[in-house]
């Protein structure tokens, strides 16, 4: 098969483009990538070929509704760049699949009402990850589209793991627990045992650390715990988010503050975690540049809510063996890392300081009990190896 994918990645706080060749059945060829991100005071998306040079860079206006217009010079550079070889599909991540997409899909109009639905168990995600599926289906009808979940990768989580201690009626129709970050942790499992096939089989908490962080507790590729919930809102604190919190608090935000269901959204997915306590930004890098005291706070708050939870992930494990940090912040940042696995070191958790700072692939010391990895996540090679199958 000879052709080309393009993968959109939408987070909460970027889109990450991907542009993928088709040769045959080997591994999609990577020929171009981009980012754009919503940090920037005028976000714009720029994509860079694989040596480095710039080949497209289009600013994205605030009042493009469903990013229509960056998405139409998009696919007239994609037209022009792939110089007679066709697009044959565009794979996006999808934050939410709910109970009935536990694979990637093909996308319909049926089917992208029905994640639509979704919308208040990922009110931050799932609109910015179908808008640009449902104005990419009005530019180009004829081109398929393919949905890969970031929950399908912990389809297999049963109860007790997926339980809450609720009525189980509530259960019935669906109040579990499902993970999210699935693509970044199925990218992680597949890299392990070409890392070597010993490290594929111990006993590995994959610590996905970026605007939105969860952990996974992976055992022979397979996830048998995760941080996350019901929704993305749950686990460890995150960019704008509170992670794990007294579901007390909540009624006492309604009943005892007066506040509407709609202001408790947006207080605990868009000003909470690093930004609430920080005062200051939700950007890690930001926090870690300033001296501030209010920022150091906040990045110790996150680096005990990370530690505190890689505790209950070793727990379903029934030990730890080695830990993996990925995502924006666990690729980057060395004190994170650091202060982190500083918490853990009754857990046999031995960080080698220089290779820490060096950025290595293994940063724990030579004798660790725990091994620990950096391994740079890849969620956009999955959704085009997704697509391929699919193809
Ligand atoms: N060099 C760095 N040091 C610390 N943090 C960083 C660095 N580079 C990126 N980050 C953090 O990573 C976050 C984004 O992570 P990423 O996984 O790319 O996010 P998204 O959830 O949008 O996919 C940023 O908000 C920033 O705080
Ligand atoms: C699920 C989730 O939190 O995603 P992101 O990290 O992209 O915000
Ligand atoms: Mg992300």
């Amino acid at each position: 098969m000879s052709g080309a994918i393009l993968v959109l990645n939408s987070g909460s706080s970027s889109i990450k483009f991907g542009l993928y060749a088709l040769t045959g059945k080997s591994d999609p060829n990577l020929l171009c990538k981009g980012l754009l991100d919503e940090h920037d005071a005028t976000p714009r998306l720029t994509i860079k070929d694989v040596s480095g040079n710039v080949v497209f860079d289009q600013p994205r206006h605030r009042d493009d509704n469903g990013n229509r217009v960056l998405l139409t010079g998009l696919l007239e550079w994609i037209d022009a760049y792939l110089t007679g070889d066709r697009l044959l599909a565009i794979g996006h991540r999808v934050v939410h699949g709910g109970r009935d997409f536990v694979t990637p899909v093909e996308v319909t109009d049926a089917i992208l009402d029905a994640l639509f639905a979704l919308t208040p168990l990922a009110p931050m995600h799932q609109p910015s990850g179908l808008s640009p599926i449902r104005t990419l289906r009005s530019l180009r009808p004829g081109l398929r589209q393919i949905a890969c979940f970031d929950t399908a990768y912990h389809r297999r989580l049963a109860p007790p793991v997926n339980r809450y201690a609720l009525p189980r009626r509530y259960e019935a129709i669906g109040i579990h627990r499902y993970g999210f970050h699935g693509l970044s942790y199925e990218f992680i499992a597949g890299c392990l045992p070409e890392i070597s096939p010993a490290l594929a089989s111990k006993r590995t908490v994959v610590a996905h650390l970026g605007s939105g962080s969860s952990l996974c507790a992976m055992r022979q590729g397979t996830s048998v715990d995760t941080t996350m919930g019901l929704t993305p809102l749950d686990g460890l604190m995150m960019a704008t988010r509170c992670g794990a919190i007294d579901p007390g608090v909540l009624l006492y935000l309604q009943q005892g503050l007066g506040m509407s269901v709609g202001d408790i959204e947006h207080l605990l997915y868009n000003k909470s975690g690093l930004l609430g306590v920080s005062e200051l930004s939700g950007d890690m890098r930001v926090l870690l540049a300033s001296a501030d005291p209010r920022a150091a706070e906040a990045i110790d708050l996150f680096c005990l809510y990370a530690a505190r939870e890689v505790t209950v992930m070793a727990n379903a494990l029934g030990g730890l063996e080695c830990l993996v940090f990925t995502g924006g912040i666990g690729e980057h940042s060395i004190k994170v890392r650091q202060k982190i696995c500083d918490r853990l070191q009754w857990l046999g958790v031995q960080l080698d300081m220089v290779a820490n700072d060096r950025g290595n692939q293994r940063i724990s010391k030579e004798n660790s009990p725990v091994e620990i990895r950096i391994i740079p996540t890849n969620e956009e090679i999955m959704i085009a190896r997704h697509c391929l199958e699919m193809l």
